[in-house]
């Protein structure tokens, strides 16, 4: 594996003043409706700076709506949220992505017809200085910018070991290297906070090893906190390190894997226990 990449250089979001362990994002009371479906009902809890923090539960639970309020796609009709101690209820996804916030798609969102390369550098759009018509004309400034996202995206290549696809186009790729690329986009944004909406879906146990150890390196080497939203309890037990627990749009537990794990509600809401 090339380890020869900083990480330090690949963060400009990381080093965002919160130390590790404070608090970075916070989901304050949200509740989300569309028409007459509660998808999200007064939800609370944070992340914190420098955590792999799960949020999980069973099919139709809210988990996807949550994420799409955090990273501002969603406006919620009651609640905020606060991220780098900011608290909004209203954004632009472009804001949120320009503040530090980068996510991944359970259907692999990519430009199927473009390379593994080319996709990544999608990836750096919210952090171009220069406009359009330096770059058409090839001005000095938007050359070296070019040149510098350049090189941060072949970094992250060297780092999700995809040297060998970069020239490919990735839908001609296997799911679990198409998985791996979406990740490679995401981290070209360097995010503070990357969200992950079911990263190991559809792969075999080998691609979620694999993408269990990409996750686990980028949370520990580049410093980014990570929401991801899992349905492989494995996957969940293993590498985060604490987990909120939804089901019909409510939180019924938070804590640590363990903590989570006997929870009687949650063992309940797993094994489909009706609802009074
Ligand atoms: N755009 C939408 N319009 C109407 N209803 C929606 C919309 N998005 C989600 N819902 C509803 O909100 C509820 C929560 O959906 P959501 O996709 O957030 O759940 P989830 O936990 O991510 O589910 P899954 O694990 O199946 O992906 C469901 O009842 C869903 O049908």
């Amino acid at each position: 594996m090339n380890r020869a990449v900083d990480p330090r250089d690949l963060q400009v979001h990381a080093d965002d003043g919160i130390a590790k362990g404070d608090v970075l994002l916070e989901v304050n009371n949200v509740s989300l409706r569309f028409g007459g479906v509660k998808a999200i009902t007064d939800i609370s809890f944070d992340i914190l700076k420098g955590e792999i923090r799960a949020i999980i539960g069973p099919n139709g639970a809210g988990k996807t709506s949550m994420l799409n309020v955090i990273n501002g796609f969603y406006t919620p009709q009651e609640g905020t949220i606060t991220f780098r101690g900011v608290e909004r209820r209203a954004m632009r996804t472009t804001d949120a992505a320009r503040q530090g916030i980068a996510r991944t798609f359970q259907n692999i969102a990519l430009f199927k017809g473009m390379t593994t390369l080319d996709n990544i550098m999608t990836g750096r759009i919210t952090l171009q200085t220069s406009n359009i018509f330096s770059q058409a004309l090839w001005f000095g400034p938007a050359v070296r910018e070019e040149i510098a996202h350049r090189q941060r995206v072949e970094e992250i290549i060297d780092f999700l070991e995809i040297q060998h696809i970069r020239k490919v186009p990735v839908g001609r790729l296997p799911y679990g290297l198409q998985k791996r690329v979406e990740l490679g986009r995401a981290l070209a944004a360097e995010p503070s906070l990357l969200l992950l909406d079911e990263p190991m879906a559809g792969m075999n146990l080998e691609e979620k090893e694999d993408m269990s150890r990409f996750i686990l390196d980028v949370n520990s080497q580049f410093g980014t906190t990570i929401a991801l939203i899992e349905h492989d309890m494995g996957v969940v037990m293993d590498i985060s390190d604490r987990v909120v627990v939804l089901d019909y749009g409510r939180k019924i537990g938070d804590g640590t894997p363990d903590e989570v794990s006997k929870n009687q509600d949650v063992i309940d809401a797993y094994l489909g226990v009706p609802h009074e």
